[in-house]
């Protein structure tokens, strides 16, 4: 693979005396301010930078150097990232390693060290990315239980093991069955929180009147029922995770005061005056488009920035290329043991009709589907039919026998012509061009009833 370095240096000669230092093989590209280094980036991705602190415009100084360093470690934390210091600049060089810099040059040029530094840098990048790799293979699709191959979930699944670590407050979106929870379930297990609770609420389900209650609990005779004092979800989940399902249905009034309990971090119980500090990651999902609730007054806005410091768009199971035929494997594969048939696999007709039907319900229909399917196969294969799926095939294998088409045919044009005259033989014959004992012979054959009364029955 081809070494990708980004040269951030805005003087035009030591752009070039530091071009001509490097072997021909890297793949060199240069940018001389903090937007263009920025836009380079992003279409090259880089696996090295390096970064001269003296950019405009602050060439004398080291701010816009400095902001830049922190740019690029947030945006490409893989990015090994070298700063380019004058002579006597030993204190910017010690803060930048502070910051995340992984080495530091001070000029003046010195073609045999440069290249040290560099390649050094690149190993290390090169060692930090197969360690990579490494750990993704050993944990199959890469997060548990999630079943995926199309780039737009791999993708998912990358900005996830990013965002897992940290205290994020994610907002997970998409149609309904696509994966929601179990994405949100991720997050808590793959973050410092996961021996603490994951507890999860769904808004949509919960009357709006005990909605608060669940929530922020309540305190002993804080209403008539209230007979003992009671944690809501948010305290339970203290030191973990807080999953609130289908936030865009969350009542109005509820919603003012979530949106105060994430800008403190206390919940108010029903009922009592004394705040109490929880510590929660919070993680939200809906099926709603949260835009267009916002438009029409039922949502937030404030509160929707606050839930969406990050948001995974889930793509529908048709908007993945693959995955649906991967993830119905899987099922078949999970549920086929469950059910004492782990030998079932998909007929061709079922292949076919898992890639092209829409799954309006997603991964949920699917389960569901192949739920059946596993319980109705007669023998070692999956049809479409067992999965209730329209299947192409099924048309071509009645048509695969002529004489079965020819006397379906046959027999459809003899009801229709007996119904058009109104089932007069006379009439009927001589319409369908037979004599009348060759139409007798043939609604014998088909056991036709000839009277308008005997075909009702
Ligand atoms: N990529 C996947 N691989 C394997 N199983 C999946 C995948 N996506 C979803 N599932 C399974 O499908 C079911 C539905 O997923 P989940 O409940 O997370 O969806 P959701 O988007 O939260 O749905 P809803 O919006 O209706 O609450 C669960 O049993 C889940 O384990």
């Amino acid at each position: 693979m081809t070494r990708r370095l980004l040269i951030v240096e805005d003087d035009p000669g030591l752009q070039s005396q530091m071009r001509w230092c490097f072997n021909e093989d890297l793949d060199i590209t240069v940018a001389s301010d903090r937007e263009s280094a920025l836009a380079a980036l992003r279409r090259v991705e880089p696996d090295v930078v390096t970064l001269d602190l003296g950019l405009p415009p602050d060439p004398g100084g080291s701010s816009e150097g400095f902001s830049l360093l922190e740019e690029i470690l947030r945006l490409a934390s893989l990015t090994k990232v070298i700063v380019v210091t004058g002579r006597e600049d030993k204190e910017n060089a010690v803060k930048a390693i502070g910051m995340g810099a992984c080495d530091f040059y001070q000029k003046p040029l010195d073609a045999d060290i440069l290249n040290f530094v560099v390649n050094r840098a690149f190993r290390l990048a090169e060692l930090e990315r197969e360690n990579q790799d490494l750990a993704r293979q050993r944990n199959g699709a890469n997060i548990k239980g999630i079943v995926a191959a199309s780039p737009q979930m791999l993708a998912i699944c990358r900005t996830l093991e990013k965002v897992a670590p940290t205290d994020v407050t994610t907002l997970i979106t998409g149609e309904t069955g696509t994966g929601k929870e179990l994405l949100a379930r991720a997050i808590h297990d793959l973050s410092h929180r996961s021996r603490k609770p994951f507890a999860a609420i769904n808004c949509a389900a919960i009357p709006e009147n005990l909605l608060e209650s669940e929530l922020f609990g309540f305190e002993k005779g804080s209403f008539t029922g209230a007979t003992q004092t009671k944690k809501g979800k948010i305290e339970s989940a203290n030191g973990g995770t807080l999953f609130l399902d289908e936030i865009g249905d969350m009542p109005m009034a509820l919603q003012a005061k979530l949106l105060r309990f994430l800008q403190e971090r206390v919940v108010d119980r029903v009922g009592s005056v004394q705040p109490i500090p929880v510590d929660v990651r919070v993680v939200c999902a809906t099926h709603r488009d949260v835009k267009s609730l916002i438009d029409s007054g039922d949502f937030r806005e404030d509160l929707y920035y606050r839930i969406s410091e990050i948001t995974l768009d889930v793509p529908a199971v048709r908007d993945r290329e693959g995955d649906a035929l991967v993830i119905a494997q899987s099922l078949l594969k999970n549920l086929g043991k469950q059910m004492d048939r782990p030998t079932l696999t998909f007929s061709e007709d079922a292949i076919d009709a898992i890639s092209s039907y829409a799954w309006p319900g997603n991964v949920r229909e699917m389960i569901n589907k192949v739920k059946r399917a596993t319980i109705m196969a007669d023998g070692k294969r999956v049809t479409a039919e067992d999965l209730e799926l329209p299947s192409e095939h099924t048309s071509h294998d009645h048509q695969l026998n002529l004489r079965q088409v020819r006397e379906n045919a046959e027999r459809q044009a003899i009801v229709q012509a007996l119904r058009t005259c109104n089932f007069n033989v006379a009439q009927t014959s001589r319409l369908l061009g037979v004599t009348r004992p060759t139409l007798y012979n043939l609604t014998d054959k088909y056991r036709i009833e000839t009277s308008a009364e005997a075909s009702k029955t």
